[in-house]
């Protein structure tokens, strides 16, 4: 089985995906990293040196990849993943795939993405916490309607990312 992790940047996806997939003893995947090292730049250069569509379109690529993944994965993808190029419907319909969707309020969003922001080229320039809760609001207005695709949803707001395992387990078996 391939557990994918989905939702908006900082929601936990990298980070609690790890954790999981140690707790459950399954293979972890990070897309992203995934990319970095295919293409041998960060996630940032790709984005300058090449562009979104280019970092769109081998996202896609890369997604259909990993997800042939025999082994017992938890794979955790971009907060844009599901929103391009049909991914939800892929992720949908792949045979062998739970896809859980990790639920963040705008307020969890717009404070933790202005302090870890450096990383993330979409949103990397808004440094007050006004613009990035106006930013975070809309693309998430945008996004959520794929997000909620998802087969399971888990809430994260206040809760530390060992909390948050223990309500995916529970939720997957
Ligand atoms: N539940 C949580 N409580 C506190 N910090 C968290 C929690 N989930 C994630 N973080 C921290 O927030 C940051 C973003 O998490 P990350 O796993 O990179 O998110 P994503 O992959 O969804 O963008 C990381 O520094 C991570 O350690
Ligand atoms: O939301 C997005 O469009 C993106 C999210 C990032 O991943 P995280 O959600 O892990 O930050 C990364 O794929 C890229 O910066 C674009
Ligand atoms: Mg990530």
């Amino acid at each position: 089985m391939i557990i994918v992790l989905m939702g908006y940047m900082a929601s936990g996806k990298t980070s609690i995906g790890k954790k999981l997939a140690k707790k459950l003893n399954y293979n972890f995947l990070d897309l992203d990293d995934y990319i970095e090292e295919k293409e041998n730049l960060s996630v940032s250069d790709v984005f300058k040196e090449k562009g979104e569509i280019y970092f769109r379109k081998q996202e896609a690529y890369y997604l259909g990849c990993l997800l042939k993944s025999e082994k017992k994965t938890v794979l955790s993808v971009g907060g844009g993943t599901p929103c391009y190029s049909g991914n939800m419907n892929i992720i949908l319909k792949a045979e062998n795939v739970k896809s859980l969707y990790l639920k963040a309020s705008l307020q969890t969003l717009a404070n933790k993405l202005l302090r870890k922001r450096a990383k993330r080229p979409l949103i990397a320039h808004i440094d007050t916490i006004e613009r990035m809760t106006e930013f975070v609001g809309k693309h998430l207005f945008e996004r959520v309607q794929f997000y909620n695709q998802a087969e399971i949803k888990v809430s994260i707001d206040d809760k530390a990312k060992d909390d948050v395992v223990e309500d995916i387990i529970l939720e997957l078996f």
